[in-house]
């Protein structure tokens, strides 16, 4: 599904440059769900975010089903990006402004879907959470864990091949995050969704296939589950 070859990523600071990630490889099968590891600062968000297309990489070549990434442009990224990737966020990064509904259905109208297929397509995530009586809420006014439902909810309406994850029970108590990874464990082995997530926690780190350990921006260890 993806192959990463040779990627670093730096940062030029006072003409020196600061490596995040250095000289890493990596690939990744459809149906995977892979748990990243390491210390803060060994660079799992800055991967997370290179295999997201959210951030390019400063060297190396990124393939993503069949494309050369590296050598795409912003548009053709962002248009990949949309039709294959959901992206769930430790913040939930959820809009404020919009309601529930709104917030789930967002991505769909980047993707020109037409309304009457929306509205079904929202309906069943609304359904398939729980969430239907909150429709019509803010996140404002939700727990934690809702919004974070929510958050995958969006994630997924438009049914993306690649979940990717960055801490996503990291704000939540022990019992929602269990929550949160028996629905990843769900979507990876019933839907066949293949998943990537950040996590600090060995517990949760253990739902995945293998656990990707990372050190000083390089793989130190990987270990099939
Ligand atoms: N825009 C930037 N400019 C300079 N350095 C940056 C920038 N973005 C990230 N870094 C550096 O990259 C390094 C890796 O950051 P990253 O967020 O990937 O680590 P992480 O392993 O996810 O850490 P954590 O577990 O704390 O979230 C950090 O040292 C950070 O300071």
């Amino acid at each position: 599904m993806l192959s990463l070859q040779h990627v670093s990523k730096y940062y030029q600071v006072s003409g020196l440059k600061n490596f995040v990630l250095n000289d890493l490889s990596l690939d990744v099968d459809e149906g995977e769900f892979i748990s990243i590891m390491g210390p803060s600062g060994s660079g799992k968000s800055s991967l997370l975010n290179i295999i997201g297309m959210l951030d390019e990489p400063s060297d190396g070549y990124h393939y993503f089903a069949d494309h050369a990434v590296h050598q795409l442009k912003e548009k053709q990224r962002s248009a990949l990006y949309k039709q294959y990737i959901g992206f769930v966020f430790q913040a939930y990064h959820l809009i404020d402004e919009l309601t529930v509904y709104e917030n789930i259905e967002t991505p769909l109208i980047y993707q020109d879907f037409k309304g009457t297929e929306r509205r079904a397509m929202v309906a069943d995530m609304l359904d398939r959470f729980s969430i239907v009586g909150k429709k019509d809420l803010f996140p404002a006014q939700l727990s934690g864990g809702q919004q974070q439902l929510v958050g995958i909810a969006r994630a997924l309406i438009a049914k993306p091949k690649l979940l990717l994850a960055d801490e996503p029970t990291g704000n939540l108590n022990s019992k929602q995050g269990e929550e949160i990874m028996e629905l990843f464990r769900k979507l990876n082995k019933e839907d066949g969704v293949t998943i990537i997530q950040v996590t600090h926690s060995e517990k949760n780190a253990e739902y995945g296939s293998r656990i990707i350990n990372l050190l000083d921006g390089r793989i130190e260890s990987s270990k099939q589950l």
